[in-house]
């Protein structure tokens, strides 16, 4: 398993937070269970105080990946305090007052609350919700650590109140052979609910990257298209207005050459980064080109888009305490109408809006001019 996880973050497209991380715990899981195996082979100091070392630092380190995947990180010297005292508990309990019974007890139960605490770290972590609920990956994840934490703990408790407890995972009786197996199959699970995770966010980066624009991290063009469809079909059924606004930087060319392209980006960054401050948070930000963005106020008729619109222009150009240069937009806005052919009518308005207040003298907005009406009436895409 260890070598498949490795295997995995080598053939990932992307770097993924917290993988190493998890393939570092998955080798750790490995050498634990090489060593407590060959415990009637090599002196016990290895095999038990590293087997159980080596065990308990790998679910520490799994739990660190996870904190490292959502951004965070957990608070090692904590962690490795708790590690180096159950490393001394343990060999205590193997050399100055031998007791199989206490180091399982010791062992299973801190395996079992680290197990939880990460289960529960997961479930409650915000970003590990999407839009469209919790991951696969995480729901495996948290559900095979649960399991885990569950078979550590009831082997705790075992081991403390039972006498076939106080036998050692590799004696051949049916309760070991259980836990063995549990075991495995809890560790094997776990590290496929790490690669579901480390796939999962690579699948969500690649489609964000899909539908944004790299620079300004607004919406692409293919990202604006649809939103534009979905709001069209929307508005033919319903007849609810919505609304879109062209917006310009004026002489941006000019902010280049005296300024460098690099000043430029900035802008654009900036600009784009206020509009999206000053709109709701489901109307849609794109990048049409350039230096030119598109606004979709949804469920907006005129007079609010209006409103919203001379905001933007008033307020979109503030530049704060950055060290841009001051720039001005022009805005051109155009309310969807039933005889918008297709949207690209609409935004085609919207463009000739633009272009009328650039050629008034920028830094101002228009309204375009109702559509004219041609042929028989658009055809609800779908049965109203
Ligand atoms: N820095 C930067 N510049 C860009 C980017 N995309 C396009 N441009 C530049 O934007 C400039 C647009 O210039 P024009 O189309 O002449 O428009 P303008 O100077 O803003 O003039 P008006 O729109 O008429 O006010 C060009 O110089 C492009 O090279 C970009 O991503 N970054």
């Amino acid at each position: 398993m260890a070598v498949v996880l490795s295997l995995l973050a080598r053939a990932t497209p992307l770097p993924v937070p917290g993988l190493r991380a998890w393939v570092g715990g998955a080798w750790l899981v490995f050498v634990a269970l090489l060593l407590l195996g060959l415990r009637d082979w090599i002196p016990p100091i290895a095999s038990i105080t590293l087997g159980n070392g080596a065990l308990v630092l790998a679910y520490i380190v799994w739990l660190a990946g996870s904190a490292w995947h959502f951004g965070q990180r957990i608070d090692f010297r904590f962690w490795l305090a708790i590690w180096a005292v159950v490393l001394a508990v343990v060999t205590w309990f193997a050399y100055g007052a031998p007791s199989f019974r206490a180091r399982v007890v010791i062992v299973a139960g801190l395996c079992a609350y680290i197990g939880i605490y990460h289960a529960y770290f997961l479930l409650r972590h915000p970003r590990a919700t999407s839009r469209f609920g919790k991951s696969i990956g995480i729901t495996l994840t948290t559900s095979w650590l649960g399991l885990l934490a569950a078979v550590y703990g009831l082997r705790a408790l075992h081991a403390s109140i039972l006498p076939q407890g106080n036998s050692g995972l590799l004696t051949q009786d049916a309760i070991q052979i259980i836990y063995t197996s549990c075991f495995t199959i809890c560790n094997l699970m776990l590290v496929i609910g790490f690669a579901t995770m480390a796939s999962d966010y690579v699948r969500a980066l690649i489609e964000e990257r899909s539908i944004r624009d790299p620079l300004t991290g607004a919406f692409n063009r293919l990202a604006l298209r649809e939103s534009l469809e979905r709001e069209h079909s929307h508005s033919l059924r319903s007849q609810q207005k919505f609304c879109v606004v062209m917006v310009d930087v004026d002489h941006f060319k000019k902010i280049n050459d005296e300024h460098g392209h690099l000043v430029g980006d900035r802008v654009l960054v900036h600009l784009c980064e206020r509009m999206q401050t000053l709109v709701r948070s489901r109307d849609v930000v794109a990048r049409f080109g350039g230096e030119e963005f598109v606004i979709v106020m949804l469920d907006t008729s005129l007079p609010e888009a209006l409103q919203a619109a001379r905001r933007i222009l008033s307020e979109a150009t503030h530049l704060g305490d950055t060290s841009l240069p001051s720039f001005t937009i022009s805005l051109g806005l155009a309310e969807w109408s039933v005889e918008d052919g297709s949207i690209d009518a609409l935004v085609s308005r919207a463009d000739a809006a633009l272009y009328a207040a650039k050629v008034k003298g920028r830094n101002r907005l228009e309204i375009a001019e109702n559509p004219v009406p041609s042929g028989p009436p658009p055809v609800a895409l779908t049965p109203t």
